[in-house]
C-alpha cells in the first residue's frame, strides 16, 4: 500500500509515473465514445439499449413522477431533512456572493459599453449514484443553478429501486424545489442530454461529477459540433494530504480513506517529511480499513496511490503543484505557509479540524471539483458557470466621431474597406444613450431564520430583475411578495415551513424579518444609494411609501384597512409586515394608505413598497446618501 517516492532523488520520469492517475481512463474513453456515437446514430433505441444493459432500467419514460418526489420527501427522516436544509443553506450562503453582474463603462465620450449576464436556458445536473447516491452533489449543483436563475433545471441520476431514483435523492430534489428528474445515468444519460433523446431535453450545459465513463462522455459531447457545454472535468475523486511529523496519523488516515472509499479509480497521495510519519499513517489506515464497509473499494484505490517523502515545505508545495489535486489537505504546523505556496488545487483544507468530508457535505464551497490535474486550469462549479454574458454597445453621434479615427485607420491597415465605410458613414450621422453600473459582484444576500414556529430562507438579488420563487403557504401573501419583487425589479426567493396550522401570523412576520435581513446583507455599504418614496393609485385606493435606508429602524403606518382578512392574510399584518422589514433591514419605512377595498389597499401598499424599494436600491454614483458620511 502507498508505494514511496523520495522526491529529491527521483528522476522526472519517476515523478511523473508516481503521480500518474489510474490508467483505465483509456478504456472508459472508448466505452463512452461508443455509447455516445450509438445514440447519435440510433437515437432513443440506443439510449434504451445501453440503459437496459448497464443499469437494467429502460422504461418508456425515464422521468420520475411528481408523486414519487412528494412521497420520498414524506418518507424522509426529519433529522435528514434538517441536515439537507442546513447543508443547502451553507452552500447558498457561500455561493450567493458569486455571479456575474452587469456593468457599463463609457469607453469613449459618447460610447457606452455594457455587459449583461443571463443564465443558460436548460442546465442538466448529473448526480452520481452508481455506487453511492450523492445527495450532497445534488445540493452542490442545484443551489448555484437556482442562484443564477436558470429557468429549466434538469436532474439525471442512475436508477435505483422500483423504477425510480434513490429516495433520498428524490426527497432532496423536492426540498430544493426541483421537479424534473430522470432515472438514467452513465454515458447514456450524457448522450441523451446532448442530443435530446429518449424524452430528455437537449441541455445547453451539462454539470456534475461522475465516474470515468461519465467524465469521458461529458468531454466527448462537449467537443462535438453543436454539442452542449460542460462545467469542468470532474471524474473519480482524489485527495493529497501533506502531513508533518506532528500530524495525527489517525486523522490523516481517515482523510485518505474518505476519498479512497468513493471508487476503485479514486486516488490518494500522502506527502510527508520522513518515513516514520508514513509508517504511522499506513498503520492507522490498515486499522481503519478493517472496520470499513467499503474496504474493498478503498483497497483497490490505495493500490494505485503513493507516498512522496520531501525534505522541505517548498518541495511539498512543488509536489502539490505538479499533481494539482482535486483536494489538498494540510495537516502541518506550517499549513498557512503552504496555502501561500500552492497554486494548483481544486480546494484546500487547512489544519487538523478541517476534514475534506466537511467540504464534501456542508461547509459551503462547492464539492464538484476538477480532477486528473485539471485544477491547473479549472476551479469548482460556481454560479458564474450557469451564466453567460452578452456585451451591448451604444454610441451617440459624438461617440461615433470619437472612435472613427482609430476604427477607420485600423480597417485600412487590415485592408477591409467595407469596415472603414461602415464607420465613416456613422461619423457623418447620429445615435443613442447610456445605462447603469453595479460594481463588486451582484448585490445579493441570503438569510435563514429558524425558530420553533417557522423555518424561513430568503434570497434576494438586487441586480437581477427576477425570476422569483415564492412559496410561503399563504396564497395572498405570496401574491404580495411577488408584487414587491416585480415592482422592486429584484429577484426574490422565499422558502418557508411555518406553523400555518395555527395561523399565518408567525409565517408573515418571520418572512418579513428574514427579507429585511437578506436585503440588508445585499445592500452592503449602501454607497451610491438613494432615499425614495413612491405614490400609487389603484382604483379607489391610494397608497404611498417612503423608504430611507438610513440604518436606523423606524416604521409608521397610517390608514384603516376594513375587514379582517384577504384570503388567509390578516389585514392587521400589513402594518406588522412593514414594521418587521424596517426592523431587520434597518430602514425608516412610512406607509400611508386610503381607500375602501381591503384587497386593493393591501396590494397597493406592497406594490408601492416595491416601487419605492426599486428606486431606493438603485446605484447612482458612489457617494453615501448622507451628510453624516455614513449610514449605520
Ligand atoms: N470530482 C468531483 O467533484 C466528484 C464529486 C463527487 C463524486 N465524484 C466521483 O463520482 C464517481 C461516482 O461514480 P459511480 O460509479 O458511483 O456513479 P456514476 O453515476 O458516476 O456512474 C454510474 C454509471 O456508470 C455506468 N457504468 C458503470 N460501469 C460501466 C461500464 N463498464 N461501461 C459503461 N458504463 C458503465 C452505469 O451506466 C452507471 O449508471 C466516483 O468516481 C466519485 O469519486 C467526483
Ligand atoms: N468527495 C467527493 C468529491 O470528490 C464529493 C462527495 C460527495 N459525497 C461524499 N463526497
Ligand atoms: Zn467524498
Amino acid at each position: 500500500m502507498l508505494d514511496t517516492l523520495i522526491w529529491k532523488d527521483a528522476t522526472e520520469a519517476q515523478r511523473r509515473r508516481a503521480l500518474a492517475r489510474p490508467v483505465e481512463t483509456g478504456t472508459a474513453d472508448a466505452a463512452a465514445r461508443e455509447i455516445v456515437d450509438a445514440v447519435r446514430a440510433r437515437g432513443d433505441e440506443a439510449v434504451r439499449a445501453y440503459a437496459a444493459r448497464l443499469d437494467g432500467h429502460a422504461p418508456d419514460d425515464f422521468r420520475v413522477l411528481a408523486e414519487a418526489l412528494r412521497e420520498a420527501r414524506k418518507g424522509m427522516d426529519p433529522a435528514d431533512i434538517e441536515a439537507v436544509k442546513a447543508a443547502a443553506d451553507a452552500v447558498r450562503r457561500f455561493h450567493v456572493r458569486q455571479g456575474y453582474s452587469g456593468y457599463s463603462v463609457e469607453t469613449w465620450p459618447g460610447v457606452m459599453a455594457s455587459r449583461r449576464a443571463t443564465p443558460v436556458d436548460v442546465a442538466a445536473l448529473y448526480v452520481p449514484a452508481g455506487s453511492a447516491p450523492l445527495v450532497s452533489t445534488l445540493i452542490m449543483l442545484a443551489v448555484p443553478a437556482q442562484l443564477a436563475g436558470v429557468p429549466r433545471i434538469v436532474v439525471v441520476a442512475p436508477p435505483a429501486g422500483e423504477g425510480g431514483v434513490n429516495p433520498a435523492l428524490l426527497a432532496t430534489a423536492e426540498i430544493l424545489g426541483i421537479d424534473e428528474v430522470y432515472a438514467i445515468g452513465g454515458a447514456q444519460a450524457i448522450a441523451a442530454l446532448a442530443t435530446g433523446a429518449a424524452g430528455l431535453p437537449r441541455a445547453d450545459k451539462i454539470f456534475g461529477p461522475g465516474n470515468a465513463y461519465v467524465a469521458a462522455a461529458k468531454s466527448y459531447v462537449a467537443g462535438l459540433p453543436g454539442g452542449p457545454a460542460i462545467d469542468l472535468p470532474a471524474g473519480p475523486s482524489e485527495v493529497m494530504v501533506i502531513a508533518d511529523d506532528r500530524a495525527d496519523a489517525e486523522l490523516v488516515a481517515s482523510d485518505l480513506l474518505s476519498q479512497a472509499e468513493h471508487d476503485p479509480s479514486a486516488q490518494v497521495v500522502l506527502v510527508c517529511f520522513d518515513s516514520a510519519t508514513r509508517d504511522r499513517v499506513i498503520a492507522a489506515t490498515e486499522a481503519q480499513l478493517a472496520q470499513l464497509p467499503r474496504a474493498e473499494i478503498a483497497r483497490a484505490a490505495l493500490a494505485s496511490s503513493c507516498t512522496v517523502i520531501c525534505d522541505t515545505l517548498e518541495e511539498a508545495a512543488e509536489v502539490a503543484n505538479v499533481y494539482a489535486p482535486e483536494h489538498l489537505i494540510l495537516q502541518a504546523d506550517a499549513a498557512e505557509r503552504l496555502v501561500g505556496l500552492v497554486r494548483h488545487a481544486g480546494s484546500i483544507f487547512v489544519g487538523a479540524f478541517t476534514p475534506e468530508a466537511a467540504g464534501d457535505y456542508a461547509a459551503g464551497p462547492n464539492h464538484t471539483l476538477p480532477t486528473s490535474g485539471a485544477a491547473r486550469a479549472y476551479g469548482g462549479v460556481t454560479v458564474e458557470a450557469f451564466q453567460k454574458t452578452t456585451t451591448i454597445l451604444r454610441a451617440t453621434a459624438e461617440g461615433a466621431a470619437a472612435m472613427a479615427p482609430a476604427v477607420e485607420r485600423l480597417a485600412a491597415l487590415e485592408g477591409l474597406e467595407a469596415h472603414a465605410t461602415a464607420m465613416r458613414l456613422r461619423r457623418e450621422r447620429a445615435g443613442a444613450q447610456p445605462g447603469v453600473a453595479a460594481a463588486g459582484g451582484p448585490r445579493a444576500g441570503t438569510k435563514r431564520r429558524k425558530t420553533a414556529e417557522t423555518d424561513v430562507t430568503v434570497t434576494v438579488n438586487l441586480d437581477r430583475d427576477g425570476p422569483s420563487r415564492i412559496a410561503t403557504g399563504v396564497g395572498y401573501f405570496d401574491h404580495m411578495l411577488e408584487q414587491v419583487a416585480r415592482h422592486g425589479g429584484i429577484a426574490l426567493d422565499v422558502a418557508v415551513e411555518g406553523d400555518l396550522h395555527i395561523d399565518a401570523h408567525h409565517t408573515i412576520e418571520d418572512v418579513c424579518l428574514t427579507f429585511g435581513e437578506a436585503l440588508r446583507e445585499a445592500l452592503r455599504d449602501k454607497r451610491g444609494l438613494a432615499r425614495f418614496g413612491f405614490e400609487l393609485p389603484m382604483d379607489e385606493t391610494r397608497a404611498a411609501v417612503w423608504i430611507d435606508l438610513s440604518g436606523r429602524p423606524f416604521a409608521k403606518f397610517e390608514g384603516e384597512i376594513p375587514g379582517e382578512t384577504v384570503g388567509e392574510f390578516p389585514v392587521e399584518m400589513t402594518a406588522h409586515a412593514f414594521r418587521s422589514i424596517a426592523e431587520s433591514l434597518g430602514a425608516a419605512i412610512h406607509v400611508k394608505v386610503e381607500g375602501e377595498n381591503a384587497h386593493h389597499m393591501v396590494e397597493a401598499c406592497f406594490k408601492a413598497f416595491g416601487r419605492a424599494l426599486r428606486k431606493a436600491v438603485r446605484v447612482e454614483g458612489d457617494a453615501l446618501p448622507s451628510t453624516k458620511g455614513m449610514l449605520a
